[in-house]
């Protein structure tokens, strides 16, 4: 099964004005999807970060892997390492410290999932049978809220409506739970005064009593701001996300808080995972293939969880349907698995790359997709109306600190800010 061609294209669709510590969603989120082709016919489908630095990447690495059969994800590996050298893309501030190691994992990620699901197209078996076979038939997903404006400066109120303060956050909890079923919740925080997210939190805690509930501010507090939340948490989260930045820091405040911390910011690729463990500064994990090298390598730092003691949740940016199906083979074969994953998926509000009906949520989990190789199929018509959408869009970076600026000039990212 060797590769004779590999197809790369961007593309954009409509995101509400998510908040966040590192500012607001814009109008349009980017992503790229890459399909690869063999010379029996099959095509295997990936999705990535779509920002232009990483994007350019992602196009230099197709060029180097046609030849190689499909199987040979080692030579992949290696030759995505040689050509990405030195460079460090998507820098949003979100997702912790950039290095070049994770660079050549993000880069990697979406050839070896288009690798997998030409495999399991192959050998006629879904993903999941790949990465060792299912433990669970359908993946649980949290209900992820975040503070948001009712729609973009001078466009119309998107259907979600404004949510700045607990009222506004508990219907927004109440409108997906309605909606998708989600028996878990996730706030993203680090927009407003700490004490202002703790009374969200506790309205959730209320509105949904026996629901576990999490709250990521993304890095923004102190270690003594998270010290004090986290205990005037304690009892209401199942885990308090990235309360502070660093290992040191995250280390300072698990050992004062009740609750597991949680990160996809302090330990993001493998490097992070000794230091991390040694200085018990979280108790879980948020893995997120796109940035832990493609599947098989994430189910690997799965298994070193297992054996230190580390439990386990999935991360996510906004994404498309292709993502969705292959963390949803991940999560299904990863045993150890302990939480709700995230998902944006509510937020891209039905649009999609992929044709409807593979994949679903039922009682807030997605059944794992029934076909061969990741089960879904490329609507080539979404994908020609969302990559002419990153035509004329006019983004080409993910940058939600300049973009809230333009409406608060006197923002600044910085951390700590509490
Ligand atoms: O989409 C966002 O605004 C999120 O804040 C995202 O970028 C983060 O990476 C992520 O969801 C997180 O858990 O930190
Ligand atoms: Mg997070």
């Amino acid at each position: 099964m060797i590769i004779t061609q590999i197809n790369v294209t961007p593309v954009a669709f409509k995101d509400p004005p998510l908040l966040n510590a590192a500012g607001v969603h814009e109008p349009w989120a980017l992503r790229t999807i890459v399909e690869v082709i063999t010379d029996e016919g099959l095509t295997g489908l990936g999705e990535t970060y779509g920002d232009l630095g990483h994007l350019t990447k992602v196009r230099e690495c197709a060029e180097v892997l046609i030849g190689l059969d499909v199987h040979a994800t080692n030579q992949m590996y290696a030759r995505i390492a040689a050509t990405v050298g030195d460079a460090v893309s998507d820098l949003h501030g979100l997702t912790g410290a950039a290095t070049k190691e994770k660079s050549v994992d993000r880069v990697f990620s979406p050839f070896e999932v288009a690798s997998l699901d030409i495999r399991g197209k192959a050998a006629g078996v879904p993903v999941v049978d790949l990465l060792g076979g299912r433990v669970r038939d359908a993946v649980p997903y949290s209900a992820y809220l975040f503070y948001k404006w009712a729609g973009h400066p001078g466009a119309e109120p998107d259907r979600f409506g404004a949510a700045l303060d607990p009222e506004g956050v508990v219907e927004q909890a109440s409108l997906f739970i309605k909606e998708y079923g989600f028996t878990s919740i996730k706030l993203k925080g680090g927009v407003f005064e700490p004490d202002q997210e703790i009374a969200a939190t506790q309205a959730l805690h209320e509105a949904f009593p026996g629901v576990p509930l999490r709250l990521d501010p993304n890095a923004v507090w102190s270690v003594d701001t998270s010290i004090r939340v986290g205990r005037e948490l304690d009892g209401v989260l199942e885990y308090l996300e990235d309360p502070t930045p660093d290992i040191a820091g995250m280390a300072a405040v698990a050992a004062q808080v009740s609750m597991p911390l949680a990160t996809n910011m302090c330990v993001v690729t493998p490097e992070h995972l000794p230091p991390a463990i040694a200085a018990r500064a979280i108790g879980v994990l948020l893995l997120d293939h796109h940035y832990w090298g493609g599947l098989v390598r994430t189910a690997h730092v799965a298994s070193l969880c297992e054996t230190f003691g580390l439990e386990l949740s999935m991360h996510s940016n906004s994404h498309l349907g292709i993502s969705l199906a292959a963390m949803t083979h991940l999560a299904a074969a990863t045993p150890n698995l302990t939480s709700a994953c995230d998902t944006h998926t509510p937020w891209q509000n039905g649009q999609d790359v992929v044709a409807p009906g593979a994949l679903s949520f039922v009682d807030g989990a997605v059944p794992v997709p029934a076909g061969p190789g990741l089960g879904v199929e490329l609507d080539r018509d979404a994908l020609a109306v969302m990559h002419e959408q990153y035509l004329t869009c006019g983004v080409t970076a993910r940058d939600d600190t300049t973009y809230l600026r333009r409406f608060e000039p006197a923002f600044t990212a910085e951390r700590p800010r509490w």
